[in-house]
Parts: structure tokens; sequence; C-alpha cells
């Protein structure tokens, strides 16, 4: 396609090289007698993703962009920068999806996967043992999910709530709640309402971090709440009327000091500090306190300069170092509400393992892949049909492995003459299986990598407290290779 679908790219002429293709296609001696597309037609003119990375020496750039090249495995991405492509190991683990649904219901444990392991039968591949040690099965995606919780601070007028409606907007498709730390402020006694302006709303002790808590405690468990509603105007809560919030797929907690307790910090899934120059904030307080809650200018400024400014020095700022995105300029800053958005989106795509073992990899399940499951499951399955679809599945899993490990970039010229930039396979690979169920990986890692070396390890458990290493034989220069370590849990779910 690079070569047809240069300047002059059109239809016809793709058709005609379609047409004059040789009878046997893939003979290389006819690839060059008639010049076929290389397979890079995906790499027909599209405007590429430009992503710049800054920050001081040693900050963590390259760290960073490596994390992002891992994570878009399965895109193409090319890293530009001083020193050349370097290579970067990581330990990955990979799990199918339905074994780790299989693996994370409601009972999941470490033990239980290893009592399994241990359990596992002479033959890894025979359905009958696969009776005698039923795997759980899938039924465990009913099982309640936790909601992904996302703290937003920042100081007063910052653009916290717009932020919050611009994400809830653009994750229209989930369920997303709104829980606002000012609905918990403990509002004013008879005796402090009369010296309104002495009270300080912007200290910690202004709030009841304690319902609070409760409140989002219960929300994360999946229950209902009756949150508070306060009036700004007469600084007390409304006694009669709460507002019901339901629990949700995503809860956004938002306010001036969601960072400053530890205790609700440790809640939240996501920090986001919203990050406005401070002469923004005091000209949109101004115009909100005196349109919207009943202020005048003078009582506006003089809050400002006698708490609300030393609040935001003393408590929220401090606390922005807790984020794990800064946003500047608030809701103008629509390239980083998308990125906050698609990382919802995946999160809440995820297995809620993948969010405590960030180097766990779920497979994507498709209804091929379902459809072996379904096979291997039956309690009918014949032996070589439980082979056959289960070294289907190992090889599928094999593969994803393979492209989870580094590459460099390589140039080879195609039988048409155009430069192809591609990349080299990583070189320094080896095979780890554990006896005995390991070994039924081995034959898809030996189809996909040539020659590879495969070593094998012996380990046995003694009671719940350690593993022991009975055998080993590894290859030699191990440390300086790139392991799979070949451990499956194998079993049909009858
Ligand atoms: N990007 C923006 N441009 C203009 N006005 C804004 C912007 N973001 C917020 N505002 C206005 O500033 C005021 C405070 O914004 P808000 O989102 O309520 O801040 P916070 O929740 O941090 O107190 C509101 O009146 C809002 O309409
Ligand atoms: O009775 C009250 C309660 C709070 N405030 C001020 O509100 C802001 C926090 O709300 P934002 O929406 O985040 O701006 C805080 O700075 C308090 O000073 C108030 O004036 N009266």
């Amino acid at each position: 396609m690079e070569a047809a679908a240069g300047a002059h790219f059109t239809g016809l002429r793709l058709d005609s090289l379609r047409l004059s293709s040789p009878s046997d296609p893939f003979s290389p001696s006819s690839a060059k007698a008639f010049p076929m597309p290389v397979d890079d037609s995906c790499d027909a003119p599209r405007q590429p993703f430009v992503i710049g990375v800054s920050g001081g020496s040693a900050s963590g750039k390259t760290t960073v962009c490596d994390m992002i090249i891992q994570q878009l495995h399965d895109h193409r991405v090319v890293l530009v920068y001083q020193f050349g492509l370097r290579e970067r190991g990581r330990e990955i683990v990979l799990v199918p999806e339905k074994a780790m649904e299989a693996a994370t219901g409601a009972h999941f444990t470490g033990l239980r996967l290893d009592s399994l392991r241990l359990s596992s039968p002479s033959d890894p591949f025979s359905p009958s043992s696969a009776k005698a040690f039923p795997m759980p099965v899938d039924d465990s995606c009913d099982a309640p999910r936790q909601p992904f919780v996302i703290g937003v601070s920042g100081g007063s007028a910052s653009g916290k709530t717009t932020v919050c409606d611009m994400i809830i907007q653009q994750l229209h498709d989930h369920r997303v709640v709104l829980v606002y730390q000012d609905s918990f402020y403990c509002g004013l006694t008879a005796e402090e309402s009369e010296h309104v302006h002495d009270y300080n709303f912007d200290h910690p002790d202004a709030f009841d971090t304690e319902q609070l808590l409760e409140c989002m405690g219960k929300l994360k468990s999946g229950q209902s709440v009756n949150v508070p509603i306060y009036d700004f105007k007469n600084h007390r809560r409304c006694s009669e009327s709460f507002r019901k919030v339901n629990a949700s797929d995503v809860i956004i907690l938002e306010g001036i000091l969601v960072f400053h307790d530890p205790r609700v910090r440790s809640l939240m899934d996501m920090k986001i500090f919203v990050d406005t120059d401070a002469d923004i904030r005091l000209a949109r307080r101004i115009r909100r306190d005196t349109v919207e809650r009943g202020r005048d200018v003078n009582s506006v400024l003089e809050q400002y300069g006698r708490f609300v400014k030393p609040a935001f020095d003393d408590f929220v700022l401090p606390s922005k170092k807790y984020a794990d995105v800064i946003i500047p300029r608030g809701g103008d800053n629509h390239v980083a509400i998308d990125l906050i958005v698609q990382h919802i989106r995946t999160k809440l795509g995820q297995h809620d393992l993948c969010k405590i073992y960030p180097n766990v990899y779920v497979i994507q399940s498709t209804f091929q892949i379902r459809g072996m499951h379904t096979l291997i499951r039956d309690r009918e399955i014949t032996t070589p049909d439980f082979v056959f679809y289960s070294d289907r599945l190992i090889r599928l899993v094999v593969e994803h492995g393979l492209g989870h490990l580094p590459f460099t970039e390589k140039q080879v010229v195609t039988p048409t003459g155009s430069v192809y930039t591609g990349v080299d396979f990583c070189k320094k690979l080896c095979g780890v299986s554990i006896v005995r169920s390991g070994e039924s990986m081995e034959n898809a890692l030996r189809a996909c990598c040539k020659g590879i070396k495969i070593g094998k390890i012996l380990i046995h458990r003694e009671g719940d407290n350690g593993k022991h290493l009975i055998y080993e034989k590894l290859p030699g220069d191990i440390s300086e290779r790139h392991v799979l370590l070949l451990d499956p849990v194998l079993g049909t779910g009858t």
C-alpha cells in the first residue's frame, strides 16, 4: 500500500496489481516478478497523534514514555528522543480473561489458585483429572464491581465543579454520581451565625469528615445514601431535605479539601487537582458569590484575604502533591479532560484484578475464545478435542505474551525497493515451565519462537507458608534473557 498508495494512489492501480498477481501468490520469486503491495497497508497516510513529553532532567520522562508504549502495545508508536532506542524489561503477567474471571470470584485468594495448581493432574490435559479438581466457572462476573472513585480538588472557584460536569457529560454511558464535600459543612450554630464573618469555612474543621467517610463507605459498598444539602446563603444544612445518591460505576468526590484527610484520600482510585491561576480564581469567586451566594464584593474580598487565601496556602496547595493528574486551566483544558475520561473508561472496562496489579494483562475475550472455553469446560468433551482447543487457547496466550516483549526498530527493503520501517523481535528469550502443567505450554512457545530454550522448575509447597524449589534446570545465561514463565491453571469448570 505504501508503494501503491503514494501521491498517485488510485483504486485502479491497486486493482491492476491484484490482477497481475502470480499463480502462487506466496512464491518469493513470483513476488519479485509481480510486486505485490506489502503488508503495510495500514500505513496509509493518517495523521499521527503527536505527544510531547517534557520535564526536568531525571524527572522520569523516558520512564513515562516507556510505560505509555508498553500500555499501547497494540498500537504503532515511535519514540523520538536524544539517546536512540533502548530496551527496558518489565515483568508482565498474562491471564486469559475467562481464567481471571474464574479466579477472581468473591472468594479469590492466592492460596486457592495455588492449591488448584498443586492438585494439577499428572496429565495436565486429561479431562477426567480436570473433573476431579473442578475450577470455578465464569459466573463471577455477576459479583458486585467496585465503583471507580475520583477525587477532584483545587482552590475555591478553580473550576472543580465545571471539570466534574464535563467528565460526567463525556461519560454519559456510565452511571456517575457527584458528591460535594461542601454538603458536609458542619454549618453554623446560632452563636456562630452572629459572628459569621469570623468563621473560617476553609479550615478542615469546618467539615464533618466522619459523616463524609460514612457516606462514601456506603456508596463504595453499593448502598445508596442521603447526602445533606448545604445552603451557602445562611450557612446551614437544610434540616428536612436530603439529596439521594445512588450507588454507581463512578463516584466523584469534589471539594477544596478532599485530599487533606488520609482516610478520604485512601478511598480514591484517581486524584485530580484543578490548578487555576489565583487571580482568575478570585475574579470568578467575586462574580459567583455576589450573583449566587448572596454576598457583596467587600465581604468576598475580606473573607478571601482572611481565610480563603491562607487556607489555600496551608491546606489546599500542600495537598496537590497527592494528585495523580493536575489540570492546568480547569475546564478550558479539553485535552486533559479527554485523557481522564479515556482513562476512566479503560478502568471501568478492566478486570478488578488489573486495578490492583497493574502488570496483569487480561486478554480480551472474543466469541472465538468464549466458544473454545465453552468446549473445554463441557464435561462431555473428548480428550482429543480438549487437547486441541486447549492448545489453541494456549497459543493465543503465548502470542499475546510475546507481544509484550520489548522490540527494536528495524528497516527492511521490500521487493518493490521501498523501505519498510518495522521492528525486530527481542532476541534474548527463554521459557521456563513449571513441572508438570507448564509443559502443556511448551509446544506453543516452540511453535512461535524458533529454537527457544526452555528450562524447567518443580516447586513443592509445604503447608501455606512457602514454596520449595525441588528441581531446576535453567539456561545458564537466564539472567540476560527475558523469561516467559509457563504456569497455566488447567481445568474444565465442570
Ligand atoms: N473555564 C472557565 N471559564 C469561565 N468561567 C468559568 C470556567 N470554569 C469555571 N467558571 C466559572 O467560575 C465559577 C466557579 O467555577 P466552579 O466550577 O464552580 O469552581 P469550583 O467548583 O472549583 O468552586 C463558576 O461561576 C463557573 O461558571
Ligand atoms: O457557608 C459557607 C461555606 C463555604 N464557603 C466558601 O465556599 C468555598 C468552597 O466552595 P467552592 O465551591 O469550592 O468554592 C470555601 O472557600 C468557603 O470559603 C462560604 O463562603 N460560606
